[in-house]
Parts: structure tokens; C-alpha cells; sequence
């Protein structure tokens, strides 16, 4: 949440002056009476907009550098927001799976994000209520069963050669060495567009596609009046430009939808049709509630959430496995022993991969170290809550901070440290699901825990086998440690982008 470009006098004074004025409406409000978790002082109506954004570090680093003097509860007003962080598991635990149902809801949106949601109309952005268990069902029943995810082997199959091969040839153009980071989440794009739209589409057309996924994302980056609603005259331009970006989203996403809508209606009449897609299970989708399916452009913001939950999540993940295999080449080479010992001089397979603990581990330990997202999506309560005896209104942002539970030392041994092991000969364990009790939660945990888990799993250990298969990895340039400073980029990805060297292996 990098909010230092508008950071500028100008506003902080007109907020002041505004402050002031709505400090002396609001001394009398019931908030006063709220119990909240305590939290660093701020000013009145902006509290601590200015102290974050003027920090100049990123969100999580500044929640991070919070932790020790407010501990596991605490609250940062942000304008017209009110956030609670909490960052301990036995508090995840009571809001997420104790009062679960309570806890499962989103708070309102900005109105950039509403144009982008078609109003809420997604798995992610939607109140607990009949429109977020419509869209889950559809989407976790219809296409991310263990059935629906495995009738996509071949364009796994496909996407991992096509991946190798681009690897190869970038390696081959630059004396050895490839960006990690670029090629993995374009390789995952190319798999959900697939699974997505179920046409084939050429690599420019991948391209284009993945450039205005972009596109929305930068759009979607918060901004100054989404904190402080009466400086929203001030951002007319912007949200003109975001209208603009919608529009075009929707006039590159829908020729796709209609060319799918048409082979869906006369089977046949396009031989490059997939058996099935996402897009399939949303053409008739019946919405509680509703008595149409879903619009057009209702369906191109179902189709970009699936598209971007999948691709920067798991693309980072693999850009911090290369980034520990090259820091601990041992890792590198007992996952390779183990790719040997399983499928001999055989290209592994998916299906391989539950018979390779080692890797299971590795993958286990990259998302506790590095979940790609420090937060889980913002929560907010249903109805007035409690939380550690604290008081949770309604509207509240409610965000949970994970690495600190990852890392917590009342949790794991020598948390700090990279070490696969700890889930083989060490006898540490954890239940990623959070139902059996909470040590670590990338995928978040209870009622809204990510839908596609199970799908990302699959594609974190292919991945990383592939990879590890093919290549030998190491440092770029040649004998450089690895900075593992990370930075916010909707992930949190390394600073300087990782670039390694790979050695094919004989
Ligand atoms: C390594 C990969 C991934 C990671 C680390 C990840 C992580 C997360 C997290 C932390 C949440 C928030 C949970 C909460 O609100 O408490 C989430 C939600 C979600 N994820 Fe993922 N995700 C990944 C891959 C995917 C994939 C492949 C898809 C689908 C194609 C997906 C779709 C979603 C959706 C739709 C939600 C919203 C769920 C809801 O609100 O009910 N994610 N994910």
C-alpha cells in the first residue's frame, strides 16, 4: 500500500482544516464508547493516514515495526477507515473459525474497485450472504474440483514444456541467465487462460491479455480519497481513467466470451475448443437471489478474478524457491535426488508428485516463509463483534497479518530459517487448512480460505519439479549472494527481481 505519490502538503493541510471540523461533529458520537484495540495515536479524521503513508515504507513493513509496542491486536485509522491488525494465531483461530460465520464477510468497497467488481459480484469481493455462496459453490464444484483441475493435465503438460523451452531460449540469448519472476507467472497465465476460456489463443494475443491484467491491477492500487472520501472531487481524473480501463477490459475479454458462448452452443464448429472451461460453468449460472445469469461484463470480472488469483500468487511463490535454492544449493540437490529416485529419466509429472515428500516439504516451507500475500483479503463482521475482549464494529477492516504467525517462535523452531526438514526429520507439522488449529494460513483459513489451493498446489510442486528437473540452478551474476529484501507489488516479491543462471542437466 504505497500511498507516498499523494502524499502532498496540499492535502494535508486541506485535511487538517477537515479534521478539525468533523472532530468537533463526531466528539459525541457512540464510536467513543467502542472499546477498540489499542493502536498508535493519531489525528483526528485522517489518525494515522499520514504516519503510514508518510513513513515511506511499505504497509507490511510498518505493521511489522508496530508488532513489538502493540502486539498481537491493534488498531491504525486510516481516514474514514478503521483497520484492526491482528497477528497472532489463537486470535485467528477465535475470529475465523470460532465466530467464522461472523468474521466471513468483506467491509465496502472504494468506488474504483466497485466498478472493477461489477458491484461486489465476485468470489473474493462479496458479502457473506446468497451471491458469495452462489459464486464459491459454482467455482470450487464446477471447476476447482480434484476432478475438474485434473481434466487439465494436458494444458499443464503443454504449459510446462512450452515454460522449459522459453527458458531455454531466453538462457541462450543472455549467456546462461533468465528472469524467474517473468517466466513463471507467465507460464501459470497461460494455464488459467486456458482453463479460463477454453480456446487456444496465440502468444501475442497471451501477451495482450496479460498486459491489461496489469493494467486493472495498477488501476486498482489504493489511493489518497479512497481513505478520505471528501477529497474524492480532487480525483476526477482518475476515475475517469479507471472507467476508461474498465471499457477496455471489457472490449478485450468479451470477443473470447462470445467465441466460447458459440462453441459451447454448437459443439463441433470449433476444433480448437476446449471439453471444458470456467467460462462454461458461468454462462446459465444461476444467482440466489437472481432471475438472469450473469452479463457480459458480470462475467468478464469473474473471469479476471480467476485469471489474477492464480498468476502473481504463484509466480511469486517460485520466484522465492529459486531464490532459497540458489542461497542452499543442498536443498537444490536432494529434490533433484528425489525427482531421480521417483521418476528415473522420465519428465515428472503431476501425478509424480505425491509420492515426493521432500518436495512436498519444500513447498510447505516456502509458503510458511514466504506466503505471497502478507495479508489474507480484508474480513469485517456481519453483526458488532468481540475479538481478544475488544470490541469489532461493524464496517471495520479486519486484516490478518500472517508471516508474524508463520514466524511466531511460540510456534515453530528457529522460524526464521529456511528449513524443509523441520516438516520430515524435525516432527514440526502444520495443518494449512487451519481447522485442526493455526501455525500458518497463505491461503488464509475458515469460510473464505482461497478456493483455488488445491489447484496452486499442483502447480507450486510441477513447477518447481520441472524446474529442478531441467535445470541447475545458481546465482546471476556468478558467485553473488542473494538479497532477500522483499517489496509490495499486489505480492510481495523480491526488490530486485531475481535473475539466475541455469545449466541444463545431463
Ligand atoms: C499460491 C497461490 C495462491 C495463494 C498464496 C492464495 C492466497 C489467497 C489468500 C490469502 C486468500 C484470502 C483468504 C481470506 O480472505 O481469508 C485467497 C482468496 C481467494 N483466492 Fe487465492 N491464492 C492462491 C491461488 C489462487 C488460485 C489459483 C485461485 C483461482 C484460480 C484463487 C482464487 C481465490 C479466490 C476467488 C479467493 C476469494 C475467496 C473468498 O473470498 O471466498 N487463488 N487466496
Amino acid at each position: 500500500m504505497d500511498l507516498s505519490p499523494y502524499y502532498h502538503i496540499i492535502f494535508s493541510a486541506l485535511a487538517i482544516l477537515l479534521s478539525a471540523f468533523m472532530f468537533l461533529l463526531t466528539l459525541n458520537s457512540k464510536s467513543k464508547r467502542v472499546n477498540l484495540p489499542p493502536g498508535p495515536p493519531g489525528w483526528p479524521v485522517v489518525g494515522n493516514l499520514f504516519q503510514v503513508a508518510g513513513s515511506g515504507k511499505p504497509f507490511f513493513q510498518y505493521v511489522r515495526e508496530l508488532l513489538p509496542t502493540y502486539g498481537p491486536i491493534f488498531t491504525l485509522k486510516m481516514g474514514s477507515r478503521t483497520m484492526i491488525i491482528v497477528s497472532n494465531a489463537d486470535l485467528v483461530h477465535e475470529a475465523l473459525i470460532e465466530k467464522g460465520t461472523i468474521f466471513a464477510t468483506r467491509p465496502a468497497e472504494n468506488p474504483t474497485r466497485t466498478i472493477f467488481s461489477c458491484n461486489k459480484f465476485t468470489v473474493n469481493a462479496s458479502m457473506y450472504g446468497p451471491v458469495w455462496r452462489s459464486l464459491r459453490r459454482n467455482m470450487v464444484q464446477n471447476a476447482l474440483s480434484a476432478g475438474k483441475i485434473r481434466t487439465f493435465r494436458h494444458v499443464r503438460v503443454t504449459a510446462m514444456d512450452k515454460f522449459v523451452e522459453r527458458l531455454k531460449a531466453e538462457a541462450a540469448a543472455n549467456g546462461g541467465a533468465v528472469w524467474v519472476l517473468k517466466n513463471a507467472r507467465f507460464a501459470v497465465f497461460c494455464i488459467l487462460l486456458a482453463m479460463c476460456f477454453g480456446v487456444e489463443m496465440d502468444e501475442e494475443t497471451i501477451e495482450k491479455m496479460d498486459n491489461m491484467m496489469k493494467t486493472v491491477l495498477i488501476t486498482l492500487d489504493p489511493r489518497i480519497d479512497d481513505y478520505l472520501p471528501l477529497l474524492r472531487p480532487f480525483f476526477s481524473k482518475q476515475r475517469k481513467k479507471a472507467t476508461e480501463v474498465r471499457e477496455q477490459q471489457i472490449a478485450t475479454l468479451v470477443p473470447f466470451i462470445e467465441q466460447r458462448r458459440s462453441a459451447v452452443k454448437n459443439p463441433g464448429s470449433d476444433p480448437t475448443a476446449a471439453e471444458f472451461s470456467y467460462l462454461d460453468t458461468l454462462f446459465d449460472l444461476t444467482v440466489e437471489g437472481r432471475k438472469y445469469p450473469p452479463t457480459n461484463p458480470e462475467i468478464v470480472t469473474l473471469c479476471s478474478e480467476f485469471l489474477n488469483g492464480g498468476t502473481d500468487t504463484t509466480g511469486t511463490a517460485i520466484e522465492w524457491a529459486i531464490a532459497r535454492f540458489i542461497e542452499n544449493p543442498s536443498i537444490q540437490s536432494k529434490l533433484n535426488d528425489e525427482i531421480k529416485t521417483t521418476v528415473g529419466d522420465k519428465r515428472v509429472d503431476e501425478k509424480d508428485v505425491e509420492n515426493m515428500p521432500y518436495l512436498n516439504a519444500v513447498v510447505k516451507e516456502l509458503l510458511r516463509k514466504h506466503p505471497p500475500t502478507y495479508f489474507s483479503l480484508t474480513h469485517s463482521v456481519t453483526e458488532p463483534a468481540k475479538l481478544a475482549g475488544y470490541d469489532i464494529p461493524t464496517g471495520t477492516n479486519v486484516e490478518f497479518f500472517l508471516p508474524a504467525i508463520a514466524e511466531d517462535p511460540k510456534l515453530w523452531t528457529n522460524p526464521k530459517q529456511f528449513d524443509p526438514d523441520r516438516f520430515l526429520t524435525g516432527g514440526e507439522d502444520a495443518d494449512i487448512t487451519g481447522v485442526t488449529g493455526v501455525k500458518m494460513m497463505p491461503f488464509g483459513v475458515g469460510r473464505r480460505i482461497c478456493p483455488g489451493l488445491g489447484m496452486a498446489t499442483v502447480h507450486v510442486n510441477l513447477m518447481i519439479a520441472r524446474m529442478v528437473q531441467e535445470f541447475e540452478w545458481s546465482s546471476y551474476p556468478k558467485d553473488t549472494k542473494v538479497d532477500f529484501s522483499e517489496k509490495l507489488e499486489f505480492t510481495v516479491v523480491m526488490k530486485n527481481s531475481l535473475r539466475a543462471m541455469i545449466k541444463p542437466r545431463v
